[in-house]
C-alpha cells in the first residue's frame, strides 16, 4: 500500500507502547538539543489526549529531564478544550501535571491557551502571542506533537469544521458539534510550517484509521490529520506494531 498523503511521513515503528515512548523521548531530547546547537532556543507545542502523557511522564524523570536544558526550552499547546486550567479536561493540566510541574523550566517559558475565557478572544490572543514570541508572521515550531482521534481529527481540527479551510490565521476557536464544546485549535497553516511534526498513537484501536489516511482516498475534510504536510519539515509517526498493524511493511 503506497500513501496517498500530499507529504508521506516517515514511520517510526516500535514493538509496543513503551518502547515507541522511551524512543520518542530520546529522540526529543535529541530533537531539543539540535534546535538549541543551531539557533539558542527549543519550541514545542504539545499534544492532549492520553497517548503523549507517559511521554510527558518519562521527559520528567531523570536521567531524560537533567539531558535537556530546560531554561531554553518554550513550551506552547497545540489545541485545548475551552474549560478552566484546573478541569479534568485540560490539555494544561494533564501537561502540568505530567511534565511542567517537575521541571526546572521558568514559568514565562510556558504559554497555555487560555481556555476559560471567550473563544474568539483567546485564539486571537495566542496568535498575538505567537508572533510575538517568534518575531515573526510565521511562526516555525522546532516540534509540533499531535496526536490522532478515531475519526481522523487532530490537534482540535475536527472533520467538517470551518477551521479547517483557515489559511490565514495561526489560531482557531471552533464549535466542535460531535464533542458538544467550544475548542481552540492550531491551524493548517501553523502545523504545516514546523521544522518537525509529530503523530504519536498507540493501541489496535488507532490501526484502521491510520491506514485510512495513510493509503485511502484524499479526503481531508474527512479525515484532517491529512491536512497534516510540513512543508520543509520533518514528518514522523511514531507509533507500536498495534497501531501500525494495517500500514504497509508493518
Ligand atoms: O485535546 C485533545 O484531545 C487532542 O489534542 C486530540 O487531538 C488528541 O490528540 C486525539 O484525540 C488523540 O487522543 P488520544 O491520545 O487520547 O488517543
Amino acid at each position: 500500500m503506497i500513501s496517498r498523503l500530499s507529504s508521506a511521513p516517515r514511520l517510526q515503528i516500535h514493538a509496543d507502547a513503551e518502547a515507541m515512548i522511551q524512543a520518542a523521548a530520546a529522540a526529543f531530547v535529541a530533537r531539543a538539543q539540535a534546535a538549541m546547537d543551531a539557533h539558542g532556543r527549543f519550541s514545542v507545542a504539545l499534544a492532549g489526549g492520553g497517548t503523549p502523557k507517559p511521554l510527558y511522564e518519562l521527559l520528567a524523570t531523570a536521567p531524560l529531564r537533567d539531558a535537556v536544558d530546560w531554561l531554553r526550552v518554550d513550551v506552547f499547546f497545540g489545541d485545548e478544550r475551552c474549560v478552566p486550567p484546573d478541569s479534568p479536561r485540560s490539555n494544561y493540566r494533564m501537561a502540568n501535571e505530567a511534565l511542567l510541574s517537575k521541571l526546572p523550566i521558568p514559568a514565562a517559558n510556558v504559554h497555555r491557551l487560555h481556555g476559560e475565557v471567550d473563544p474568539a478572544r483567546a485564539a486571537l490572543a495566542y496568535e498575538q502571542l505567537l508572533r510575538a514570541a517568534f518575531r515573526r508572521e510565521q511562526p516555525r515550531f522546532d516540534l509540533i506533537l499531535l496526536g490522532i482521534g478515531d475519526n481522523g481529527h487532530t490537534a482540535s481540527l475536527f472533520p467538517g469544521c470551518a477551521c479547517l479551510r483557515e489559511s490565514e490565521r495561526l489560531v482557531c476557536a471552533q464549535y466542535v458539534e460531535s464533542q458538544h464544546e467550544w475548542r481552540l485549535t492550531f491551524t493548517r497553516p501553523l502545523i504545516n510550517a514546523a521544522a518537525a511534526v509529530w503523530l504519536l498513537a498507540d493501541g489496535a484501536g488507532k490501526a484502521g484509521i491510520l491506514a485510512d489516511v495513510f493509503g485511502g482516498a484524499y479526503q481531508p475534510d474527512v479525515w484532517p490529520i491529512q491536512y497534516v504536510a510540513p512543508h520543509g519539515g520533518d514528518y514522523e509517526w511514531w507509533l507500536d506494531r498495534a497501531a501500525a498493524a494495517q500500514l504497509p511493511d508493518a
